[in-house]
């Protein structure tokens, strides 16, 4: 199993409590979690990612008690078998696409040789030597998912992927994460409130404060 979570429960404020659902995925699966804005998706991503521990329960990735772990350790696991992909961008604007891409390969303690060929499945891969800076919206968009892949997570975690794309690069870009997961054997889950995502992922959940 991946990804577990189970018993999960949750509160930024104590009087105001909520559990979310449990979820197992295995390798290759897929799941969507859909909710309003305002419902706690985000919350829930970063449960999952190992960013904000939870109240009760336990998040397991392939085996390992996420909340176990402490500080760095937890920090160089979520780099190895975890790729995030944030609602924005947290890419480093100053350097060079290559360098983000390195700098998570070092973060995780992993040396690949994959920047280049992720760059290159996802269309990219001529602006390797550009600075992010100078890149649109929907490239800068496109590293940040390079960046979450190159170090071949088992989790796959994405936060409203789509949120500021048209009807095609929106559909362009749940493909992308769907085919990427499938071929790298990575579980894959999105959040979103977009109805767009809807037809991509069969399996769902639907989450609500
Ligand atoms: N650090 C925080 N402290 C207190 N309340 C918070 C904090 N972060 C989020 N919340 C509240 O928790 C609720 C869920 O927020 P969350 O960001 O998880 O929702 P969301 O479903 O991802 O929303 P959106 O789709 O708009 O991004 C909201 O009411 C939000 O105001």
């Amino acid at each position: 199993m991946i990804l577990k979570a189970e018993n999960i429960s949750f509160y930024y404020d104590a009087n105001q409590p909520f559990q979310i659902p449990d979820i197992r995925l295995d390798r290759g699966q897929q799941l969507l979690i859909l909710g309003r804005s305002g419902s706690g998706k985000t919350t829930i991503l970063h449960i999952l990612a190992g960013l904000l521990q939870p109240k009760a329960g336990e998040v397991s990735i392939d085996g390992t008690s996420l909340y176990t772990l402490k500080g760095t350790q937890l920090d160089k696991f979520r780099g190895k078998n975890i790729g995030i992909i944030f609602q924005k961008p947290h890419i480093l604007a100053p350097l060079t696409v290559e360098e983000n891409l390195m700098l998570a390969n070092y973060f995780a303690g992993k040396k690949t040789d994959r920047i280049t060929s992720v760059l290159q499945e996802l269309g990219i891969g001529h602006k390797k030597k550009s600075l992010v800076n100078n890149l649109s919206e929907g490239e800068a968009q496109r590293v940040s998912i390079a960046r979450a892949l190159v170090n071949e997570p088992k989790l796959i975690l994405a936060d409203e992927p789509t949120a500021s794309l048209d009807d095609q690069n929106a559909e362009a870009v749940v493909k992308l994460l769907k085919d990427q997961a499938e071929k790298h054997q990575a579980a894959l889950v999105i959040v979103t409130h977009d109805q767009r995502v809807k037809n991509h992922i069969s399996n769902q959940i639907t989450v609500g404060i």
